[in-house]
């Protein structure tokens, strides 16, 4: 038994007290884990552009003060009463996609959405209402049903899962978020799959070179990479992408992008993707996707207020308008798969963490991102 377990646990996290200010590492107060909770001593989190998008205020669901992260990895502290999924000295990653296996998503077999404790998720909230999470005695609210930008986090067992304890928390945090993300909405293309065909990927952040890179690992053909910073051009390259396409130069030269990406490839790419929360793009690449068959997959989350739109026409005319939440990939019963994977080197994930900083420097993490060069910066919360 843990010295802690039962107690309150003062501990250090990065707290989000206003949209659009920077994060304050400071001391905060976590409860222990009412039944069916976990509490997770979060060694590593990387952070996602989803933790800036909420933080700059973007996030209609965005609620603080705030715990923000949830692309961690940790040991289990201790459990509540009645959790027999995890145990105190586990090695896990916390899910913000639940996957409870009773309610009527999960039974479905349809979607890996599960409707367990996503309302109150949504609400900054553990699933009886309230929050662990104490700061200069205020409540601070959870996020994402994971707040991996603390020490300690409470989650509820529907959103952990075990992992394999040989791997390194540094690389797996990212299975946390970006690489299942990436690598399922890819595999998990309804139809025939990917191979073979022709791919455009919007944005090589780290969801978009993953796209790319799962792409190239199950045998896509073409595969364009379309940013608006040529820097990327290289990378997108060395994650597998055959053409790079900058968007910019593109309108500059007086031509849509989805023109020009369906004149290049004979009447478009089979596949397209959205990476990055952009709604224009979105839209381009819908109708850059192939008449009669093309599918574009939406990926990126949009600002508050943004919607989509096209003529109803390119939907008429046989393109399918598709989005992936965390990749399709139930967590609970496929993340540990993929973290052998990974372990066996089957599953590229190293390649993503290009930035490391310490809990002290989150906010230096967050600027990294902005940077150009920045795919993950993954911090040590040590
Ligand atoms: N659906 C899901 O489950 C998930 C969704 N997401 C979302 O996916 C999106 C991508 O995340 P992530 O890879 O971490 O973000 P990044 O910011 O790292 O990557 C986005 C990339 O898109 C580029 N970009 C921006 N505008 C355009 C444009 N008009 N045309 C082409 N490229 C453009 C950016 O360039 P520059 O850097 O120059 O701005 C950047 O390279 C975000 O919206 C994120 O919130 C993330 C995880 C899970
Ligand atoms: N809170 C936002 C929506 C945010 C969103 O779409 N999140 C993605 C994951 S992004 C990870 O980095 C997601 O899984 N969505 C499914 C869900 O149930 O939230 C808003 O309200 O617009
Ligand atoms: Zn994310
Ligand atoms: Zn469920």
């Amino acid at each position: 038994m843990s010295t802690t377990q039962g107690k309150v646990i003062t501990c250090k996290a990065a707290v989000a007290w206003a949209a659009k200010e920077p994060l304050v590492v400071e001391e905060i107060e976590v409860d222990p884990p009412k039944a069916g909770e976990v509490r997770i001593h979060i060694l590593y989190t990387g952070i996602c552009h989803t933790d800036e998008y909420t933080r700059s205020g973007n996030d209609p669901e965005g609620k603080f003060p705030a715990i923000l992260g949830h692309e961690g990895a940790g040991i289990v502290e201790s459990v509540g009463e009645g959790v027999t999924s995890v145990k105190p000295g586990d090695h896990v990653i916390p899910l913000y996609t639940a996957e409870c296996r009773e309610c009527k998503f999960c039974k479905s077999g349809k979607t890996n959405l599960c409707g367990k404790v996503r309302a109150t998720q949504g609400q900054g909230l553990m699933p009886d209402g309230t929050s662990r999470f104490r700061a200069r005695g205020q409540t601070v609210y959870h996020f994402m049903g994971t707040s991996t930008f603390s020490q300690y986090t409470v989650v509820a067992d529907v959103s952990v899962v075990k992992v394999n304890d040989s791997a390194p928390f540094e690389k797996i945090c990212l299975l946390g978020c970006g690489i299942p993300t990436a690598w399922g909405a890819v595999t998990k293309m309804p139809g025939d799959g990917v191979a073979g065909s022709n791919v455009a990927v919007f944005g090589c952040g780290c969801i978009g070179l993953g796209v790319i890179n799962t792409a190239r690992t199950v045998g896509a053909s073409r595969i364009i990479a379309v940013d608006i910073n040529p820097n990327k051009e290289a990378v997108a390259r060395s994650f597998g992408a055959t053409e790079f396409v900058n968007s910019k130069e593109i309108a500059q030269s007086g031509k849509r992008i989805q023109d020009y990406l369906v004149e290049i490839t004979d009447g478009g790419p089979d596949f397209t993707f959205d990476c990055t929360g952009n709604v224009d793009v979105m839209r381009a690449a819908l109708e850059a996707a192939h008449k009669g068959w093309g599918v574009c997959t939406v990926i990126g989350v949009a600002p508050a207020g943004a919607e989509i739109s096209t003529r109803p026409f390119q939907l008429v005319t046989g393109r399918t308008w598709r989005g992936s939440a965390f990749g399709g990939v139930k967590g609970r019963t496929e993340l540990p798969g993929l973290v052998d994977d990974y372990l066996a080197g089957k599953l590229e994930v190293d390649k993503y963490v290009t930035h490391s900083r310490a809990l002290d420097e989150m906010n230096e993490g967050f600027h990294d991102l902005h940077t150009g060069d920045c795919i993950r910066c993954v911090v040590s919360m040590s």
